[in-house]
């Protein structure tokens, strides 16, 4: 390709990329959660690993303050990666936008963000949203109106590390367990859990109502992982452009 990294986008390498043939499963109305099988190929899953291998550091969560800082309710490694430098990862945030529908752009996604979680690790109930509005301005792209978390590589052997949502009810059809998509073995009580399965990827929309309120009913965890690796990936889709600093900068975006 003779495209210049530092300006291709997410539109620009639309035209260099195969999606895979993913298939779509709604979960839930409201909020709205889909399941999406086979979201990421085993090619992307391994360019993701190696594109990023060396980079991940302690994760960080928004403070009391909105500042970016190490918490132990996040306890896992992370990094971002720049679609904009990247084909595969930008044809993947094409991918992302393109179930969004028309409206969404290139300039309202956040960089991707790899999380990668050893035994013991978690990240502990928390919303996507920002709760402070002092965070979510229209420079910084208002709020995070979805989240995908996409399961990039689960070790053989790995158990826990369930994205769960403790406020949506489990759907209730057997194949739901059958498939490996949802945990079933856990209490009702606890809500919805998603098993990792590499290649799937779970999609919501964080906000509700006309004013784009953070929906409560989408706070989630990324259960304790009790044996094994899991890395998972965060596409967040902000409701506005998010100016070019903005999108560049590490702080206070990721968490
Ligand atoms: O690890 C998971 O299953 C979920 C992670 C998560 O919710 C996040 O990184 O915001
Ligand atoms: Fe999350």
């Amino acid at each position: 390709s003779t495209t210049d990294a530092s300006t291709t986008d997410a539109s620009t390498a639309a035209a260099e990329c195969t999606h895979p043939p993913y298939r779509v499963y709604k979960v839930s109305s409201s909020p709205l959660i889909l399941y999406l099988e086979g979201f990421l190929t085993p090619g992307e899953q391994t360019h993701l690993l190696n594109a990023t291998a060396s980079r991940f550091r302690r994760s960080v969560v928004a403070g009391s303050d909105g500042a970016a800082q190490q918490s132990t309710i996040r306890t896992s490694q992370s990094t971002d990666l720049d679609h904009h430098a990247d084909n595969v990862a930008a044809c993947i945030a094409r991918r992302a936008l393109d179930l969004q529908g028309f409206d969404a752009r290139d300039a309202q996604l956040e960089p991707l963000q790899l999380v990668r979680y050893a035994a013991g690790e978690e990240y502990d109930v928390h919303t996507d949203w920002l709760a402070d509005g002092a965070y979510a301005t229209a420079p910084n792209g208002g709020n995070r109106a979805t989240s995908f978390f996409v399961y990039v590589h689960v070790a053989a052997g790995t158990t826990g590390g369930g994205t769960n949502f403790p406020l949506v009810v489990a759907p209730r059809d057997g194949r739901w367990c059958a498939r490996g998509f949802v945990e079933c073995d856990a209490p009702y009580a606890s809500g919805l859990t998603f098993r990792p399965v590499a290649g799937n990827a779970v999609f919501w929309e964080n906000l509700a109502g006309g004013g784009g309120e953070g929906d409560a009913r989408t706070e989630h965890a990324g259960l304790p992982l009790t044996s094994g690796d899991k890395v998972g990936m965060n596409i967040w889709t902000r409701q506005l452009p998010l100016s070019q600093e903005a999108r560049r900068r590490d702080v206070p975006l990721d968490f």
